[in-house]
This record gives C-alpha cells, sequence and structure tokens, in this order.
C-alpha cells in the first residue's frame, strides 16, 4: 500500500486529467441512473394511462439523458488514459535512469530477468490499475450507492431483498480477492524466471547449438514456462469464477423480486413498473459489483508490481557518488592499493587479500595468474565498479571515493575481458566515450586497436551496422574495436582484462607495441593469462588466491617467483611464450 502511495507522486504533473476523469465519469454515472426512473414514469404515468404525449416526452428525454452519458463516457475515458499512459511512461523513464545507476554489485543482487520484468510487466500492471481505477472505480461505487438509495425510495417494499443480496456478493468479492492477491505475486515471480530462461537461452543460442543442448534448453523453458501457467491459470480462475457466483446471487434476488413483486402486485400494493424498474437497479447493481470488483483485481494485481518498482527505486547504490567540489583537478593516472581486501557477497570469502602496490604516471604494469586468482576483480575495483571492504584505493594520491565518479570513469579506459558493443554503426560505437571525436582520432585509435585493417576492408567502413551484440563480427574483431573504442578516449588510465585473448599472435604484439610508443603517458594495467602479453611491461604483478605472490619485471620474477617460474615453463613447453 505504501508502495502504491508512493508512485502515486508520478501522477502529479496529470493532476488536471486525474481530477476530470472520474467527474466525467460521475456525470456518466449520474445519467445511467436517471434511465431507469424515466422508463418506471414512462411505464406506470405514460403507457398505462395511454397518454402518448408524456411517452413521447419521456422518449426523448431518455435520448438527452444518453447523450450526455456518451459525452462523460468518451471524456472520461480520454483523460483516464493520458493520465495513466504518461504516468507509467514517467515511471518506465525513472527507473530506466535509476537501473543505469547501478552498481554491479545492485545488478547482480536483482537479475536481469526481474529487471526486464519490472520495466515491462510490472509497469504496466500499475498502469492498468490506474486507468481502470478512474474509468470503473469511480462508475462502480456510485453506480451501487445511487441504484441503492433510488431503491430505498422508489421500491421500498422490495427493498429488504436487498439487505439479504449485498452482504452475500460482498462475502465473494472479499473472500477471492484476498486469494487472488497472493496468487498474482507468485505470476510476478514466474515471469521473472521466465525472461531470465529467455534470456539466457537467447544469448547463449550458438553455445547450446554448438553442445547440441537444444532439446535440453526447450525441456528447462518448459518447465518454467508449465509452472508460469499454472499459476496464471489459478490466478485467473479465482478471477473469472467471481463472475458467475455474483451473477447467480443477483438471478436469485431477481426470482425472489419476481415472486414477491407479483403476490404485492396482485394485494395492488405496487405497480409493476416498481418491478421492472428493480429488476433494472439489481442489473446495475451488479454491474457495478462486477466492475469494481475487476478493478479490485487489478488493483490487487498491482500492488506486488507497486512494490517491486519501489524496490528498484530505492535502491541505494552500493557504490556511492561524492558530490563534485572542484578540488579534483585532470586526473594524471598515479595508481596506488594500500592493503585492499574485497569480497563480492558481505561476509563471503575474501576475493581479494592485502593487495598493496603502487604505479607511477605512464607506466606498464602485467597481472597474470591462474584462473579465479582475482585479476578481474583488481581491474575491477578501479573504477569503482565494486567498492573495497578493506583499505583503499589511491589516484595520484587522493583516495577514489573522493573523486566524483564520473570524473573517475572518464579518466579511465575499461577493456573488458567479454566484448561489448551496441547495435549501430562502428563509427557510433568508438564514439561510445567521446561523441566529439573526430574521424582522424577514430582512425588513429583503429589503426592503433589493429582494427584499421578489417574496417577497411568493409563496404561502408566506419559506417558498417553492427548488429545486436555485433554477432556479424568475429571474436577477434570485436575485440579489436572494442579496444579501439576505450584508446579514442585517450585516458589517463587504461585497463586491458584479457582484451587480446581473441586477437591473433601477430596483431597482439602490435597493439602492445602501439601502446607503449603511442600510450607512453598513460598508465596502463595488462591482464592476461599469457607470458607473452605481458613481458615488456615496466611491472608485473603475480597473483594466486587473490594475493601477491610476486611484483617484479618478467627476469626478476623468473629469478624469484615460483609460480610466475612455472606459468613460464608451462607456456613454454607449450610453444606459446615467448619473444623475448
Ligand atoms: N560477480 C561475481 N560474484 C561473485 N563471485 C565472483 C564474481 N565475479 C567473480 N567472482 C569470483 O571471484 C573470484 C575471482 O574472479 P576473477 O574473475 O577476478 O578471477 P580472474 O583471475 O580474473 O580469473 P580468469 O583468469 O579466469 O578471468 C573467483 O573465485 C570468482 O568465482
Amino acid at each position: 500500500m505504501k508502495s502504491v502511495k508512493k508512485l502515486l507522486i508520478y501522477t502529479k504533473p496529470y493532476t488536471l486529467f486525474v481530477v476530470l476523469a472520474p467527474l466525467l465519469m460521475a456525470l456518466e454515472v449520474t445519467m445511467d441512473l436517471l434511465q431507469p426512473l424515466i422508463m418506471q414514469k414512462m411505464i406506470d404515468n405514460g403507457i398505462a394511462n395511454n397518454d402518448m404525449t408524456y411517452v413521447v416526452q419521456m422518449g426523448i428525454l431518455m435520448i438527452v439523458v444518453a447523450i450526455i452519458g456518451l459525452a462523460g463516457g468518451v471524456g472520461c475515458t480520454i483523460y483516464s488514459t493520458r493520465a495513466s499512459v504518461n504516468f507509467a511512461a514517467d515511471i518506465r523513464q525513472d527507473v530506466f535512469k535509476k537501473i543505469g545507476h547501478f552498481s554491479s554489485e545492485n545488478r547482480d543482487s536483482f537479475g536481469t530477468g526481474k529487471l526486464i520484468t519490472i520495466v515491462t510487466s510490472d509497469i504496466s500492471l500499475v498502469q492498468t490499475a490506474l486507468m481502470m481505477t478512474l474509468r470503473v472505480f469511480v462508475r462502480g461505487p456510485l453506480l451501487f450507492i445511487g441504484s441503492i438509495i433510488i431503491v430505498f425510495f422508489q421500491a421500498p417494499e422490495l427493498f429488504p431483498i436487498l439487505f439479504v443480496l449485498i452482504p452475500i456478493l460482498l462475502f465473494f468479492i472479499i473472500l477471492l480477492s484476498r486469494r487472488a492477491g497472493a496468487w498474482f505475486k507468485r505470476v510476478q515471480e514466474g515471469m521473472d524466471q521466465l525472461n531470465t530462461k529467455l534470456q539466457e537461452s537467447i544469448a547463449g543460442i550458438r553455445i547450446v547449438k554448438a553442445f547440441v543442448r537444444k532439446d535440453y534448453e526447450i525441456g528447462l523453458f518448459k518447465k518454467v514456462n508449465d509452472s508460469l501457467t499454472k499459476t496464471m491459470t489459478t490466478a485467473d480462475q479465482i478471477i473469472t469464477i467471481l463472475m458467475p457466483i455474483l451473477m447467480f446471487v443477483i438471478n436469485i434476488g431477481i426470482v425472489i423480486a419476481l415472486l414477491l413483486g407479483a403476490v404485492r402486485v396482485g394485494e395492488g400494493a405496487i405497480e409493476v413498473g416498481v418491478i421492472l424498474a428493480f429488476i433494472n437497479y439489481l442489473n446495475i447493481i451488479l454491474m457495478a459489483l462486477m466492475s469494481s470488483s475487476m478493478v479490485l483485481m487489478q488493483l490487487i494485481r498491482a500492488f506486488p508490481s507497486a512494490e517491486r518498482i519501489q524496490q528498484v527505486l530505492e535502491t541505494k547504490n552500493e557504490v556511492e557518488s561524492i558530490i563534485d567540489s572542484g578540488q579534483v583537478s585532470a586526473i594524471k593516472g598515479c595508481v596506488e592499493f594500500k592493503d585492499v581486501s574485497f569480497s563480492y557477497s558481505k561476509n563471503g570469502e575474501q576475493v581479494l587479500k592485502h593487495i598493496s602496490f603502487t604505479v607511477s604516471k605512464g607506466e606498464q604494469i602485467g597481472i597474470i595468474g591462474p584462473t579465479g586468482s582475482g585479476k578481474t576483480t583488481l581491474g575491477k575495483l578501479l573504477p569503482r565498479l565494486y567498492d573495497v571492504d578493506h583499505g583503499e584505493i589511491l589516484v595520484d594520491g587522493i583516495n577514489i571515493k573522493n573523486i566524483t565518479l564520473e570524473s573517475l570513469r572518464s579518466s579511465i579506459g575499461y577493456i573488458a575481458q567479454k566484448p561489448i558493443l551496441f547495435s549501430g554503426s562502428i563509427e557510433n560505437n568508438l564514439k561510445f566515450g567521446k561523441s566529439s571525436a573526430t574521424n582522424e582520432e577514430l582512425a588513429i585509435a583503429s589503426k592503433h586497436a589493429c582494427a584499421a585493417e578489417f574496417i577497411e576492408r568493409l563496404e561502408a567502413r566506419f559506417d558498417h551496422p553492427l548488429t545486436q551484440g555485433a554477432t556479424n563480427l568475429s571474436g577477434g574483431q570485436k575485440q579489436r574495436l572494442s579496444i579501439a573504442r576505450a584508446f579514442v578516449r585517450k585516458p589517463p588510465i587504461l585497463i586491458l582484462d584479457d582484451a587480446t585473448s581473441a586477437v591473433d599472435a601477430n596483431s597482439e604484439a602490435k597493439i602492445l607495441q602501439g601502446l607503449e610508443s603511442d600510450f607512453d603517458g598513460t598508465t596502463t594495467f595488462v591482464i592476461a593469462s599469457k607470458i607473452s602479453s605481458i613481458i615488456h611491461a615496466d611491472k608485473i604483478l603475480v597473483m594466486d588466491d587473490g594475493k601477491i605472490v610476486g611484483n617484479g619485471t618478467h627476469h626478476e620474477l623468473l629469478e624469484n617467483c615460483p609460480l610466475y617460474q612455472e606459468i613460464y615453463h608451462t607456456q613454454a613447453e607449450k610453444g606459446g611464450v615467448v619473444v623475448e
């Protein structure tokens, strides 16, 4: 309920629509309520007395009332749609913005599947709930209360029937809507699982095919889909069963009214028109309750969704940015790790343990070690994709927590292990970190990343369109473009995380040479699994199980670091290493 209240702030810019819609609906309801009353007069005063003039007058009045009602209904539809659609669009925009500011930790904790469900399904549900509330929630209770009042005055003899019927109707509505609420929460959770599975399967479709695991994946998807189907069926059945129950109770009421009415008409106590009007009002009460309970169900469905949306909006960013105090001038690129320890989960196993080292501006530092030793994690801490648990990281002598995220990250070119490119042209991708880059800058960066050679061969060159995930490029081409993208920015600090693993040895050597000659003022971290990638680095860190077990040049480490010697000899034996 709290979450719904908080989301209602988003209706503020559309207050006029939110007020107009129910007012116009009230107008339509008033007109709807007048119709049976006029009809009753027409029958009892006009038809019964054979007074055709009166009948015609009442007929015209009914048409006028219907037209006014129509205008109210159309107006309500227009304004309620405007309010709810814009309300949802604003929430969507804010949720997307918030996700954009999420730290890696925040993103890990939600999971992509849940975030997709929230941005699509959950926001649509609250949109529909608002629209139905504005349209129907006013209409239902107004018709309901209005009908009861009119019956009380017009057909007091039949009024006791309502006394029995209404509590029975309300009992079923409350019972079933309570049960439906719990089930709809499960439906949204099922949607999360479905989206996660779908996203994973589509992203990994080639692996699935290569491993001939199509049937296995289809089986997994079926399991998730079947479970969602079952939950949805139960939830929908609870809602739909309500309608026939309400209808049944009202029909019983009509039969009682007819029986009782027949007796009273025989006694001359009431007129036939009164019975007809009563039955009409019973039908209106039925419609009012049905539509109100539909809205109620929609609201019950929207409550868990509102809670999930609010969860995103209220998530505290694990990596807080400080306000720009303007004290930090342009970053030069000296880096120091001071007794840094880190774990991905609170109280979890430490992935980095007491890491300390310094790098001077313009130095190239190689990081090597067995798989899972913490090399990538170390690289992620510098641009604050995660925050350290213990110790501190200094850039130019300042703790990175005291530098704004924007200036820190714009000073670092991070080339991830897995290249991520966006759909659009090569040019758009290269300009991702520097939209003002000139064609010349793009050409130079591509040359240094050994990307120019394949771009030149493309018919549209820099305008060549990339598909989603750049599936129309080879692994090596993707890596080269992602390196070129970081080069375009010419940042003071570069981090290459196994960024040349899919590049042939010749090109890798050229890229590394280019790094030395053309980026001599840039502090470069080269995280690698091959010694050939880091052999010429000014300093090499050897990592094992989250600790630094060696720190020195290639030759120093060959003399004094057993793990480095082991890696060197293993790679040399395989013929992989080593051009010294
Ligand atoms: N997002 C994450 N959440 C939880 N644990 C993680 C996460 N990323 C990595 N780890 C764990 O942290 C440890 C270090 O991983 P990291 O990726 O830093 O190793 P690495 O040395 O770069 O390995 P590789 O050479 O295989 O890339 C591993 O045990 C890994 O399972």
